[in-house]
């Protein structure tokens, strides 16, 4: 018998690769794949999940010996106790390590990473070799390296993999080059296109809350919604890599990605089943019914030097003068019969007041009459830093008095579920690709359709000198642009009232 509440397609395992499984991290020197990539293969080789006798080959132009390498792949490796368990674990991790120095244009030099895999696999028990590449690399190299991969170190007699991280492109044309350009080489069940979001734990559990309630589900929709925020706030600014965010922008950082997926699993119909692409056809579905954002729904900030901090233009490598919006709200409409008419605000900034991402869905006023003046429902999914959910809702005020107040339903992951530990993103996102899961990877046309929103406002934003609108200021820690409430409450957002005294929750310790 099944176990109660198990979800079928999303338990099983595709077309797991079990044994016999080389992991090839190309860019294996760079930040991305020092601070995520083997931390979470690390994790998940810690706990067991990866295949059977697997091996890590990191391949990067740089010229370093195995030390200098190992020190390097498992310098973000989190040990804060000395645990022996986990230092043991480090020792088994770099014994299953290698590193192989070449360039991403060169064919010979991938010639060589194939007879080091190849050197691999002659030690596995059978004629199985099945490669997952990783390609945590800037997308300049994308092509050759998708190239010379596919040329000279495709598998014959296993399954190939390759996971490729953002960003896609800069706008729609860029975004179909670059994807025609890969196509030649990957097809679209080899290739595993990351955006991290899908793999936060919260972002996979809008699809519970929404299809597993009826409750919820019953009033997901024009008639009872009345707005829906989504909101990324980071309380730093582009410290260090301003001259690659100045050439992107925040709507291509995070609106246009990650904040699009969340947005397209909270609107979408239910799917057929939990089978990835019953699940992508119906998020490309609702993607196709938002029309691009139109200027007047957007409002743009860049932040300034504030409380000792530096604002964007103090930074050296972000040329004098840059328009580059580091603060992006947008609105965003549905035009299909469950959504019609309600506003979805994405915004996202750097340099704000704290850290946070969360959806906040808020419900229509209650009709008025036996009330007067009460607070709105609201369900806030927060996404990060410690995971909830939880209801904003009215009671009666306990005691001999009739009167109603705002209160709340509270599910915050770290009281309830004491003993889990929520898995990294990208633990979970390459699991995912080790079984073949494609569910929470972006297909092509989900990422055509999304520059499709969004390509007219960034050429608006990036169009000829002088004519740009230019991003109003926000001082460094604040909650972002003064215009900023202004513009939400355009939309319909009412705050709470303010009388009632929210129980305190220090994020931070949590
Ligand atoms: N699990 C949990 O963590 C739970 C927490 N609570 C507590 O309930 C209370 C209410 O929760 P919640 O609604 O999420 O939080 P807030 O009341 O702080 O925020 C509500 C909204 O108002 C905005 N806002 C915040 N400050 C201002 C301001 N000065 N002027 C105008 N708008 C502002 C926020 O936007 P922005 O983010 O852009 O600033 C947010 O969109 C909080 O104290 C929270 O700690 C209740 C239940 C569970
Ligand atoms: O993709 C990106 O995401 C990070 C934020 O990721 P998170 O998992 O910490 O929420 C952001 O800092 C970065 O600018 C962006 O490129």
């Amino acid at each position: 018998m099944a176990t109660p509440g198990t979800i079928p397609s999303m338990e099983t395992s595709h077309d797991q690769l079990t044994d016999n499984t080389v992991i090839i991290v190309l860019g294996a020197s760079g930040d991305l794949a020092k601070k995520k990539t083997f931390p979470a293969l690390f994790g998940l080789f810690r706990m067991g999940y990866l295949p059977r006798d697997v091996k890590i080959v990191g391949y990067a132009r740089t010229k370093m010996d195995h030390a200098e390498y190992l020190k390097r792949a498992t310098s973000y490796l989190k040990n804060p106790n000395d645990d022996p368990e986990i230092t043991k674990a480090i020792e088994q991790f770099k014994e299953i390590s290698t590193y192989v120095a070449g360039s991403y244009e060169d064919g010979e030099a991938f010639a060589q990473l194939n007879a080091h895999l190849e050197e691999i696999e002659s030690h596995y028990p059978s004629k199985e070799a099945n490669r997952l590449f990783y390609l945590a690399l800037p997308p300049s190299v994308f092509v050759p390296s998708s190239k010379n991969l596919k040329e000279q170190c495709y598998s014959k007699t296993g399954q190939n993999r390759i996971i490729v991280e953002k960003p896609f492109g800069k706008d729609l044309d860029s975004s179909r080059e670059l994807l025609g350009a890969l196509k030649q080489y990957w097809t679209e069940d080899e290739t595993f296109r990351i955006d991290h979001y899908l793999g936060k734990e919260m972002v996979k559990n809008i699809l519970v809350l929404r299809f597993a309630n009826v409750a919820i589900g019953a009033a997901w929709d024009k008639n009872h919604i009345s707005n829906v925020q989504i909101t990324f706030k980071e309380p730093f600014g582009t410290e260090g890599r301003g001259g690659y965010f100045d050439e992107f922008g925040i709507i291509r950082d995070i609106l246009q990605n990650h904040l699009l997926q969340v947005l397209s699993i909270l609107t979408m119909e239910r799917p057929v089943s939990f089978s990835a692409e019953d699940i992508r056809d119906e998020k490309v579905k609702v993607l196709r019914s938002i029309p691009p954002i139109a200027r007047e729904d957007t409002l743009l900030g860049q932040y300034a030097a504030a409380n000792g901090k530096p604002g964007y233009l103090d930074d050296e490598t972000v040329p004098r003068n840059s328009v580059c919006p580091t603060f992006a709200a947008t609105t965003l409409w549905i035009h299909n019969p469950r959504w019609e008419g309600v506003p979805f605000i994405l915004k996202a900034g750097k340099a704000l007041n704290e850290a946070k991402v969360e959806v906040r869905i808020q419900f229509k006023d209650v009709t008025q009459g036996i009330f007067k003046d009460i607070s709105r429902n609201e369900l806030i999914i927060r996404i990060q830093p410690s995971e909830a959910v939880y209801l904003k809702m009215n009671t009666k005020t306990p005691g001999l008095i009739t009167r109603a107040m705002p209160t709340e339903m509270d599910l915050t992951y770290k009281r309830r579920f004491t003993e889990t530990k929520i898995p990294e993103a990208y633990e979970a996102l390459i699991l995912d690709a080790l079984k073949g899961d494609h569910s929470n990877f972006v297909r092509n046309d989900e990422l055509d359709v999304a520059w499709k929103i969004f390509t007219p406002i960034l050429h608006w934003i990036e169009g000829k000198q002088g004519q740009r609108p230019r991003p109003v200021q926000y001082p460094y820690g604040s909650r972002g642009p003064k215009e900023l409430d202004a513009f939400i409450t355009k939309y319909g957002y009412k705050r709470a009232n303010a009388d009632y005294v929210w129980p305190v929750t220090n994020l931070a310790a949590l």
